[in-house]
């Protein structure tokens, strides 16, 4: 029998690392994907079950960072924050690691459900490039998977990950970076007081971060969603002394 409930697992990435091909390995749609970055603008939704679950897959929009320089870095951003998906899969270009790992490295600051799938094996291994997984699994501290979205190699242990990573049986310890003693000891000045204003509702390392850097896209969004959340709150009938 299919559970009720609706998981929601969210795309992240680089442009071009093959997102929407994962989309559409996932769901069967035919989402357009193209040979060009910045194809997917908005963010698309499809569903698929596996194992008697529902899942509803959103492909963000591809970026280079999650910092507030783009309407499509904000929709990505925003969705992560706000909408808090039960898995966020970060999907790498396997011949462009390290530059792709700078974003996996901003989605583990956001969120502890994080999958780093690593696409395009089949070109990587072409160019003799090779992946030690279980490596790079311990230091992210999330499971890594190499993936060919196009051949649908690896597809299969993808899911089964999701799967345990919904059922709570993967337990993650995502890699935070450490910014040197005086941006650590703001940050540690920091925490708390977010965390008196939103309680555990956002990653509070993460919105100390974005204050030090002095977003001001952030601001806004929190205050928006903040003041949303507030009304919804009271409109249940819970009192507020903000
Ligand atoms: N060889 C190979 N090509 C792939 C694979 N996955 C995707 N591609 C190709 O990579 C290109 C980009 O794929 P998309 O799925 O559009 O990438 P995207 O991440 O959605 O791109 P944006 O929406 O621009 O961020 C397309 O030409 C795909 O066919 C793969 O596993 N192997
Ligand atoms: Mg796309």
């Amino acid at each position: 029998m299919t559970e009720d409930k609706e998981w929601r697992i969210a795309l992240a990435g680089n442009p071009n690392t093959g997102k929407s091909t994962l989309f559409n390995a996932l769901t069967g749609l035919r989402q357009h994907t193209g040979n060009w970055p910045g194809k997917t603008v908005v963010h698309a939704e499809g569903s698929f079950t596996y194992n008697d679950k529902t899942y509803k897959i959103i492909d963000l929009p591809g970026t280079y960072s999650l910092l507030s320089n783009s309407a499509d870095e904000e929709v990505a951003r925003d969705f992560i924050i706000f909408e808090k998906p039960d898995v966020t899969i970060v999907v790498l270009d396997a011949t462009a690691l390290e530059r792709n790992l700078n974003l996996a490295l901003q989605v583990l600051e956001m969120t502890d459900q994080v999958i780093v799938c690593i696409n395009l094996i089949d070109e990587a291994r072409k160019k003799g490039i090779e992946i030690n997984k279980s490596l790079l699994s311990k230091k992210l501290g999330v499971p890594v998977l190499t993936i060919s979205a196009r051949n649908g190699e690896g597809i299969d242990e993808l899911l089964k990950t999701i799967d345990l990573m919904v059922n709570g049986k993967i337990k993650t310890n995502p890699l935070k970076l450490q910014y040197g003693p005086d941006i650590e000891e703001k940050i540690a000045k920091l925490i708390p007081l977010v965390t008196k204003l939103f309680g555990t509702e956002y990653p509070a390392r993460w919105v100390a971060l974005r204050l030090l850097d002095g977003d001001h896209s952030l601001l806004d969004a929190l205050k928006r969603d903040y003041h949303s959340s507030v009304r919804r709150m009271t409109a249940n009938g819970y009192s507020c002394s903000c």
